[in-house]
């Protein structure tokens, strides 16, 4: 969705009156982007991340079911509702526009009116399947990323590195005693610190190709994308310092008189095979050194010796 509190909407039409027509009509309560052809609009959606799409069929070059599929192939952009709003009034180019993926299929001449309600309730709809997405995809504790969005993250990111090389790279990590923790001062405090902790973590100076993640009880995950070797490092030591610069007291550690974290990490290449269950298990080992040399530490798998 954009970033405005109105909604904004792109509007593809070959004919300069067609949309000096729409934006007229919908200029009042949306923000309007126009394309004049298929082409164009792809890249207008990438720019302008719009919340709703109106798209003429007849065009020069890509027609519009050529866009509404590149749209829907696109998994950046495929939940972006397309309403079609053409002169082709056949029953079979309706079936086709919605086959291809628009929500609705507007003929001309149409009613102002009802475009207006079309738009509203799709915008709507958009809002609601927004929303859910949203809240499937958060820890409800901590309110960052969750296993699901990690999972889908991971895939996501694995496909775009493999076609264009580069390195993925992984940090789990672990609060040490944390049993101990909920064992003294109860699991109410338990729950501030996994909050404290993924405070911590989404302060990180990450990148947007970046996630941070509640992997599961108290293991958090950091994903970064494109990155290096000396990164990895630099990111672990960022997070134990950070976790000295605001303390969270636990009496009961064996290593510490704060709340610290031992951290596995490692990094692969997926254009040069493996899978992020392979990078997983890595970095799953890392942190079980980490563990057993004393917690407290950051271990990183060896790039080298485990592909
Ligand atoms: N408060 C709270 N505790 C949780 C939550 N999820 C898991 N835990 C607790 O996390 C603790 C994890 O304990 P262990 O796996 O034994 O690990 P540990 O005590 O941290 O020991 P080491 O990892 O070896 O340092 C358990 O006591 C779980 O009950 C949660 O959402 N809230």
């Amino acid at each position: 969705m954009s970033t405005d509190t109105r909604n904004r909407i792109l509007i593809v039409d070959d004919e300069k009156v067609n949309i000096s027509i729409l934006v007229e009509l919908l200029k009042d309560r949306y923000d309007t982007v126009v394309a004049k052809n298929g082409e164009q609009a792809l890249r207008r959606v990438l720019e302008h991340k719009p919340d709703l799409i109106l798209l003429d069929i007849v065009m020069p070059g890509m027609d519009g079911f050529q866009v509404c599929k590149a749209l829907k192939r696109n998994p950046e952009t495929a939940d972006i509702p397309v309403v079609f709003i053409t002169a082709k009034d056949s029953e079979n180019d309706e079936e086709e526009g919605l086959n291809v993926g628009a929500i609705d299929y507007v003929t001309k001449p149409f009613s102002s009116a009802i475009i207006r309600a079309r738009v509203h309730n799709h915008l709507e709809l958009k809002r609601r399947g927004d929303l859910l997405k949203a809240l499937s995809s958060i820890d409800p504790l901590t309110e960052i990323a969750n296993r699901r969005r990690l999972d889908e993250f991971l895939a996501f990111q694995w496909q775009q590195l493999k076609r264009s090389g580069g390195m993925l790279a992984m940090l789990l990590l672990d609060i040490d005693y944390f049993k101990a923790f909920n064992d003294h001062y109860g699991h109410q405090q338990g729950d501030e610190c996994l909050v404290h902790v993924a405070k911590i973590l989404s302060a990180l100076p990450l990148r947007n190709v970046d996630l941070v993640a509640r992997y599961g009880g108290e293991e958090f995950v950091i994903v970064l994308t494109l990155t290096e070797l000396s990164v990895i490092e630099k990111v672990a030591l960022s997070v134990q310092q950070a976790l000295q610069a605001d303390p969270v007291k636990h009496g009961y550690s064996l290593v510490a008189p704060n709340v610290t974290v031992s951290i596995g990490g490692a990094g692969v290449c997926p254009s040069q095979g493996g899978s992020v269950a392979l990078l997983f298990n890595q970095a799953d080992a890392a942190l079980y050194q980490a563990k057993d040399q004393g917690r407290n530490r950051f271990v990183l798998a060896d790039f080298q010796d485990e592909r």
